[in-house]
């Protein structure tokens, strides 16, 4: 993962690439192949959301960008803006939280672990950078609760202000919206593209909802199963933050529609 990035000529590629996965396949043990040649690339500040059917390995290709899973064969190679290996951060479909810990402490505990690295200096830095956090996920208010005292969508909230702590180059979400009731997780799409837009981060989404990939996306990478591959890039084609009026307009259904052909 610290490798330099290379093209498929083997120079180096554009610096406008975060993320290039090149002709990545998987194959745990003697089972199917679950990945065949995925080729993928992200540009810094892009937001690009996967979907696919069930089982085609859109978690595996997600845990082998963030180093997790070894590919069988073919390669992952990132970058931060400035040419270091990236800070990366994972959002997963169930919030994680410590019950035995505020929201504030939650959120502070991400900020903690990262002191280390050098992100956040001195104590007031990282209690500034908890502030900020809570205000940029809305959470203020409840910065004093348990996570077990605030909602689904509060928790999940939580979770994105704990993963954007470390400051991430990239941030990777698997479903993070799931398992929220349908106006809660409209809401959070909202709001998700807002705190994206503001942190200015990159981001690879992983999701069933086709609504919600193109909402949020720059790109939308439609996969097929059996083994899992790319059938398709579909570029989203209009500015981001996305406003509420989007998530359903008639271009968002047309963009819809499409994809959905594409996986059926
Ligand atoms: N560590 C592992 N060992 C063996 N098989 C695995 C492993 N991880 C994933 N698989 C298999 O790889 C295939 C793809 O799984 P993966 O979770 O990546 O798919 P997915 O597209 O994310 O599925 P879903 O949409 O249902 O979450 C599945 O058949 C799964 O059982």
């Amino acid at each position: 993962m610290t490798s330099p990035m290379l093209d498929r000529q083997g120079a180096p590629a554009a610096p406008h690439l975060a993320l290039a996965a090149d002709r990545v396949s998987e194959q745990f043990g003697a089972g199917a192949p679950v990945l065949e040649n995925v080729s993928l690339t992200v540009e810094h500040g892009e937001f690009v959301a996967i979907v696919g059917p069930s089982g085609c390995g859109k978690t595996t290709l997600l845990r082998i960008i963030q180093g997790l899973e070894a590919a069988t064969s073919g390669a992952v190679t990132t970058r931060s803006r400035t040419g270091e290996a990236p800070r990366m951060s994972y959002v997963f479909q169930r919030a994680s939280l410590l019950p035995w810990y505020t929201v504030r402490d939650n959120v502070a505990f991400g900020v903690t672990l990262r002191a280390g690295n050098g992100i956040y200096g001195s104590k007031r830095e990282r209690d500034n950078a908890v502030a900020d956090l809570l205000a940029l996920t809305g959470l203020t208010k409840y910065a004093d609760f348990y996570p077990d005292q605030i909602s689904g969508g509060m928790q999940q909230r939580v979770n994105v202000a704990r993963a954007l702590a470390v400051r991430p180059d990239v941030l990777l979400l698997d479903e993070p919206l799931s398992a929220l009731d349908a106006l809660t997780r409209e809401r959070l799409q909202i709001d998700v593209a807002r705190i994206l837009e503001q942190v200015g981060t990159t981001g690879i989404l992983v999701t069933h909802d086709i609504r919600e990939a193109v909402f949020l996306s720059d790109r939308i990478a439609v996969m097929a199963a059996h083994p899992g591959r790319t059938r398709a890039i579909v570029d989203v084609d209009f500015p981001r933050p996305r406003t509420p009026e989007f998530q359903h307009s008639t271009e968002l259904a047309q963009l819809e529609r499409g994809i959905w052909e594409m996986l059926h």
